[in-house]
């Protein structure tokens, strides 16, 4: 895995690569020898327990965090590569990661200019049952609400590849519902989604591969497993 910054080496065959990685976070080593190959368009649920990791692998993915040791690439960008990675990845955080003064609309349609999208705000916006709540700044929406906006946000945005972070938690069955919805629709349109979830008869419904996170290592999850 060798190239220069802003230019992918092994473009559309493999969305995200990690090869060896060891993630040290004060002095707590996270991951201990991570390798994955996720290829374009797959889904991937992320399972383990709590503390396992789950959040911090997504920040790398995410070019949030830089790996201790070993290497990985996003639709062939190099890790370090922060800009080019965060153009094709959008990571939804788990407390949704949104602007709390700004309100649901301009959360949303700051995230489109931020990108140079085109997107029809209200639509999304009624797609979550939030259009009652546009002009409500998001540090008084509730928890359930939060979830729908970061959510909507993400399905608006349809970067190549998405990471999401417990996208079902604080959701009724409605947004639960919804979830399922929008992130199929990521992937029917060929993106590439890695969820993280503690429930994972749901989250495989969008994301069929499994992995678990366990003691800083990755490996695949039985059909079963909880
Ligand atoms: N900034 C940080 N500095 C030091 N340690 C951290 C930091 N962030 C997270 N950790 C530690 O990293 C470990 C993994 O945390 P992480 O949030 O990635 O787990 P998780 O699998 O997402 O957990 P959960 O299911 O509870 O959300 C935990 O032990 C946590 O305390």
């Amino acid at each position: 895995m060798t190239g220069t910054p802003g230019t992918p080496a092994t473009p559309d065959l493999f969305a995200l690569q990690l090869r060896g990685v060891w993630l040290r976070l004060g002095r707590e080593v996270i991951l201990r020898g991570v390798t994955l190959d996720v290829p374009a368009g797959e889904g991937v649920t992320l399972l383990g327990e709590n503390g396992a990791g789950k959040t911090t692998l997504l920040r790398l993915l995410a070019s949030g965090l830089r790996p201790t040791r070993g290497e990985g690439r996003v639709l062939g960008f190099d890790l370090r590569d922060s800009r080019s990675v965060r153009d094709n990845v959008h990571l939804m955080p788990v407390d949704g990661g949104l602007y709390p003064d700004l309100t649901c609309e301009e959360n949303l349609q700051f995230a489109l200019t931020m990108h140079g999208q085109p997107g029809d705000v209200g639509a999304a916006l009624r797609r979550v049952d939030l259009h009652g709540a546009a002009t409500r700044r998001a540090r008084f929406l509730s928890a359930g609400m939060r979830k729908r906006l970061a959510l909507t946000r993400a399905h608006l945005l349809a970067r190549p590849v998405t990471l999401v972070d417990e996208p079902f938690a604080n959701l009724d069955d409605a947004g639960r519902q919804l979830v399922l919805n929008l992130l199929g629709e990521l992937r029917a349109g060929g993106g590439t989604l890695v969820v993280a979830a503690h429930e994972p008869a749901l989250a495989r419904q969008v994301a069929p591969r499994a992995l678990r996170l366990h003691a800083g290592q990755l490996t695949p999850a039985p059909a079963e497993s909880a």
